[in-house]
Formats: structure tokens, C-alpha cells, sequence
């Protein structure tokens, strides 16, 4: 049964920030988001967890294996470096849907993302290291099938970002209300989907539903792990399993 820690990060009253004492400039504001965003996935990511850029004001991480002390060095590293903070919630679950929803609201608890005095906010609880489990995680990885030869190699780059996008947004909305399951585009055409425990048929279900909405086609790797990256590391093989038999879903576990 998984248990997935999710972590979110929320800038601390960053919308009033890019208009102190007047309007930033964007091109500075959009360096700031991206290097923060790199900073915090490296640091997440050498401690095996996955960080999402999502809005990039708010990012989510899956982050079973660090406690709360290396979340409250994250957040003395951030506001060492940068001009703003990070307010972070914690929480487990089996749905990762209902996880990131503990974690949303013990950050808003603590105040609202506008709210000039809270900062840092550090709320909520993880999984414990000896309650660890080899199946915390599932992770499924997904891409569309032979993007180059139908997007990328034939449409405007323009045209090709809408097909991929749309491919994203049907199978985000479906994974998170049919199925509990947070889906994040990666770059390219890739997005990978924290799952609370599904099985191949759900997996063709959803791949299915995607085809008939939007007629993009994708393909699906599975795999389980006791962090993102184990799990992650799964589902990218099975994935190559998928493009060297020409199949669909490949579960590795
Ligand atoms: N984040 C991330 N992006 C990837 C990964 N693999 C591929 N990509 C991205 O996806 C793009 C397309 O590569 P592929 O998915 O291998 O190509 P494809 O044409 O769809 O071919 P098939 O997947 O074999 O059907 C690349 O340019 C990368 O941007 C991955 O594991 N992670």
C-alpha cells in the first residue's frame, strides 16, 4: 500500500514582492522561479525525492526520506540566498491527492500566501524511518507516442506545444478525479504521475480516455520504489520496455 510524503512549497508573499515598490522586471522574475525551482530540485533530489515546478510559486515535492530538520535546512539555505523565503507543508497518505490537500491546508492554517508575517512556516508530519516501506511510491511515467514523427518533425513548434499541452491537461484532470493521482509535466512530452496503488487496468482506462479527448496517444511506465526515485528509476525502464515492444503499459514491480 503506498504511503507518499508530499511536501508543498509556497513562496511567502511573493505576489506583492514582484510589485515592490513597483512592477520587476519579468525576465528577472521568471530567473529568480526557475533557479529556486533547480536549487530546490537538486537538494530534494540528492535525498532520492522529486520536486515539480508546477506554478513555480507554489511546487510540490514527493519527499519520503527527508525529515523535518533537512526541510527546515532547505528553508535556511533558500532564505540565506535568495530575496524571498519558503513556507513548506508536510503530510502522508495513500491518496497522493489527499496528501498534497493535508499539506495545502496546514500551509494555509499558518496564514495566507499573502500575508506579510508568515514566513517560513515549517507544518506537518512524515514518514518515519523505520516505518519505510519498499512500495511507499508509485510513479508512472508517461510520453506520447512517437512525438518527433508526429509533432515535433511536422507541425510548428508553436502547433506541437498545444498537441502536447492538451495531451497534458485531459490526462492531469482524469488521473487526479478518476483515479487520486498527481500529474506533472516534465518537458518534452513526458509527465509523470505520483499514483496511490493502480493496476495496469486503470492505466490503460486513463490512456484510453486520453485518446478519445484529445486523440493524443501515449504510453505508460510503472514502477514502485521507497522514494520518487526508486520508483521513478522503475518506471523510466519500464517505459523503455514499452518503446522496444511497441506496448502500452508496463508495470515493473
Ligand atoms: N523529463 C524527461 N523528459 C524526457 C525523458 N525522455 C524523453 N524526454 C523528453 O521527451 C522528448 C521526446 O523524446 P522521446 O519521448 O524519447 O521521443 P518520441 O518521439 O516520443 O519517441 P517514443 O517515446 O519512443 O515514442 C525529448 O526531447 C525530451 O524533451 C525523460 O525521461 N524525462
Amino acid at each position: 500500500m503506498t504511503n507518499t510524503q508530499v511536501t508543498l512549497v509556497q513562496i511567502d508573499n511573493y505576489g506583492p514582492w514582484t510589485v515592490t515598490p513597483e512592477p520587476r522586471r519579468e525576465a528577472d522574475l521568471q530567473t529568480l522561479q526557475s533557479r529556486l525551482y533547480a536549487d530546490i530540485s537538486q537538494f530534494v533530489g540528492n535525498r532520492d525525492g522529486y520536486t515539480f515546478f508546477t506554478r513555480f510559486d507554489n511546487m510540490v515535492a514527493v519527499t519520503n526520506g527527508l525529515d523535518l530538520e533537512d526541510h527546515a535546512l532547505l528553508q535556511e539555505s533558500v532564505g540565506n540566498r535568495y530575496p524571498v523565503t519558503l513556507s513548506l507543508g508536510v503530510a502522508t497518505g495513500t491518496s497522493p491527492v489527499q496528501a498534497l490537500a493535508d499539506a495545502t491546508e496546514r500551509v494555509q492554517e499558518a496564514g495566507s500566501a499573502q500575508d506579510k508575517d508568515r514566513r517560513e512556516c515549517l507544518e506537518g508530519r512524515v514518514v518515519e524511518d523505520g516505518h519505510r516501506a519498499d512500495d511507499d511510491i508509485q510513479i508512472a511515467h508517461f510520453d506520447v507516442v512517437d512525438a518527433t514523427g508526429n509533432y515535433t518533425d511536422e507541425l510548428n513548434a508553436f502547433d506541437t506545444f498545444i498537441e502536447i499541452e492538451q495531451g497534458y491537461a485531459e490526462l492531469m484532470r482524469h488521473m487526479r478525479y478518476a483515479h487520486d493521482s498527481l500529474s506533472f509535466f516534465v518537458g518534452g512530452d513526458n509527465i509523470i504521475v505520483v499514483c496511490p496503488d493502480l493496476g495496469e487496468a486503470e492505466y490503460e482506462e486513463a490512456i484510453h480516455h486520453v485518446q478519445e479527448a484529445v486523440d493524443v496517444e501515449l504510453q505508460v511506465g510503472v514502477g514502485r520504489g521507497k522514494s520518487a526515485h526508486d520508483a521513478g528509476f522503475a518506471a523510466k525502464h519500464a517505459l523503455e520496455t514499452c518503446r522496444a515492444d511497441g506496448t502500452r503499459v508496463e508495470l515493473e514491480w
